[in-house]
């Protein structure tokens, strides 16, 4: 079988202490690959060379470093059929959509950085005839990176690509869950020529190698993203640790349509934000809340939308909606839809594990699930599914939209559907997210703060955010 390994000081190794676990391919439910258990040993090696690489590569000028990252991007989008099926295998999701999103995004996300950095500049605030004060924005160092499942190398290489743009070298962890595309992306790095130790990417779980790399004392930063429980438990040890910390967390995203939207336009978008990736973003619109005059008529043709959701093998071209990435989120996610019923939630659609005839018979297959007659204090409501389950809740007044939104501790994003200009501004004004979206869903311009507020986290990604966030400024003030 398949054995993943890390990759340290450029080469591709064993855990040092020999211990693997099981991937699974979760479309068949069967073990296909093993993924190294890596420990303290393991890290002590990626720390070293990335000691040893930390110099030279914060040294090299920044245009040979935006072009060995140019070369990383290009050789993605050439791997792409190789690293979307390798992606559709390892978490479930549709061959299609790993490389219309996933693939795409993971080189576009090295391309800008690598852009961005060209670009990047600090400030001087001039004192008039008395002095001048300038900014220097060192590299910090050696930075940590751990990412999830749900977009596995999309999100690897949006920490990994500012943290390297600006000067850092990196210790990468993906998820245990889905780690495969971070190891074809390790084999990328040696063919382009990145210098050894410059990125190292480490194996295994949480414990046994996220919770090491956190508290290792030569690792300056964390950038996260994942759960806003492994959040809180990161903070508290990087918090006295005095590190710099970046938190991406969960989401409960309110979908707010008012009767003025384009009808047609709004079913198939709002369709697209509850339902991608089987559910499994941290953005989707998992609460749809849906003015009053127009709910029976969208309730209809939303549902009637998504019943035609083509379900099935991942890999063939044609599939919409893949399974979902793990036996236990499987039986998480259709443990909340029966405490949805228990609560008083009609079921208008799907609410079932399904069985796909073939190869597939045993994968994590949830059928897309719409619930209605819901309040907002309801767990269904408040508590982050991560799966393909939406509610359906009717409002009568901006207020009351506004009141619904607002409602849950999360806060990354919003979407609003309305021709009334006036409305959504006022909307974006009093929504509580980091994300307000206005007639549309994941628009993405990477130059943008990206980043929630409440329990979705601490800090911003995206552009000049991204690289103000790995490097540390230095004021200089001169005396005239
Ligand atoms: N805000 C965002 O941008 C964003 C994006 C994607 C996913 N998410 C969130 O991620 C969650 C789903 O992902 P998940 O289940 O992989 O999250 P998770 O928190 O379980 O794991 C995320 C990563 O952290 C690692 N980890 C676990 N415990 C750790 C510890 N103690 N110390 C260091 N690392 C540790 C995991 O191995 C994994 O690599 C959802 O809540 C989702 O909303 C947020
Ligand atoms: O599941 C979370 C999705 C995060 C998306 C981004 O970080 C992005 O689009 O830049």
């Amino acid at each position: 079988m398949q054995k993943i390994e890390n990759y340290i000081n450029g080469e591709l190794i064993a855990p040092q202490a020999g211990k693997y676990i099981d991937n699974y391919e979760p479309a068949t439910g069967q073990v296909y690959s093993l993924i190294p258990e890596s420990t303290d040993d393991d890290l002590a090696l990626a720390v070293t060379a990335a000691d040893n690489a930390k110099e030279s590569w914060a040294a090299m000028s920044q245009e040979q470093r935006s072009n060995l990252l140019l070369k990383l991007a290009d050789a993605i989008d050439a791997a792409s059929d190789e690293l979307a099926k390798a992606e559709a295998i390892d978490n479930g999701k549709p061959i299609n959509f790993a490389k219309a999103v996933d693939c795409y995004r993971s080189a576009a996300n090295i391309r800008f950085f690598a852009n961005a950095a060209t670009q990047f500049a600090s400030e001087s605030h001039g004192m008039g005839m008395v002095g001048v004060n300038y900014t220097l924005r060192d590299p910090i160092g050696i930075v940590g990176c751990i990412s999830p499942w749900n977009l596995p190398l999309y999100l690897f290489t949006w920490k990994i690509a500012p943290a390297l743009a600006t000067g850092n070298c990196v210790i990468a962890k993906p998820s245990e869950i889905t780690p495969m595309t971070a190891y074809l992306f390790s084999k990328l790095c040696i063919q382009v020529g990145i210098p050894k130790g410059v990125i190292n990417i480490l194996h295994g779980t949480g414990p046994s190698i996220g919770g090491p790399i956190v508290a290792h004392p030569k690792i300056k930063a964390i950038s996260f993203t994942g759960g806003s429980a492994t959040g809180k438990l990161i903070a508290s040890v990087a918090g006295p640790a005095l590190k710099k910390t970046s938190l991406e967390l969960g989401g409960k995203n309110p979908t707010l349509v008012f009767a003025d939207c384009d009808f047609e336009e709004t079913v198939s978008e709002v369709a697209r934000a509850a339902f991608s990736n089987q559910g499994q973003i941290c953005l989707c619109g998992s609460r749809i809340y849906i003015e009053r005059s127009i709910y029976d008529k969208f309730k209809q043709a939303f549902v009637e939308k998504i019943s035609k959701l083509r379900i099935g093998d991942p890999l063939e071209e044609s599939i919409q909606h893949g399974a979902l990435v793990s036996k236990p989120h499987m039986e998480k996610v259709l443990s909340y839809i029966e405490l949805a019923k228990q609560e008083g939630g009609e079921i208008l659609l799907g609410g079932k594990r399904i069985s796909i005839e073939g190869r597939c018979k045993d994968g994590y297959f949830v059928e897309p699930t719409i619930i209605e007659n819901l309040p907002l204090d309801c767990r269904t409501n408040q508590e982050e599914i991560f799966g393909p389950v939406c509610t359906l809740q009717p409002f009568d007044s901006d207020e009351e939209a506004i009141a619904l939104a607002n409602g849950t501790e999360y806060g990354l994003a919003t979407s609003v559907w309305s021709n009334n200009l006036k409305r959504c501004h006022k909307m974006s004004q009093a929504l509580e997210f980091g994300i307000v979206w206005i007639n549309c869903w994941l628009l993405r311009d990477l130059r943008t703060p990206f980043g929630g507020v409440k329990s979705s986290g601490v800090g911003r990604e995206g552009g000049f955010e991204a690289m103000r966030f790995f490097t540390e400024p230095k004021n200089v003030c001169i005396k005239y």
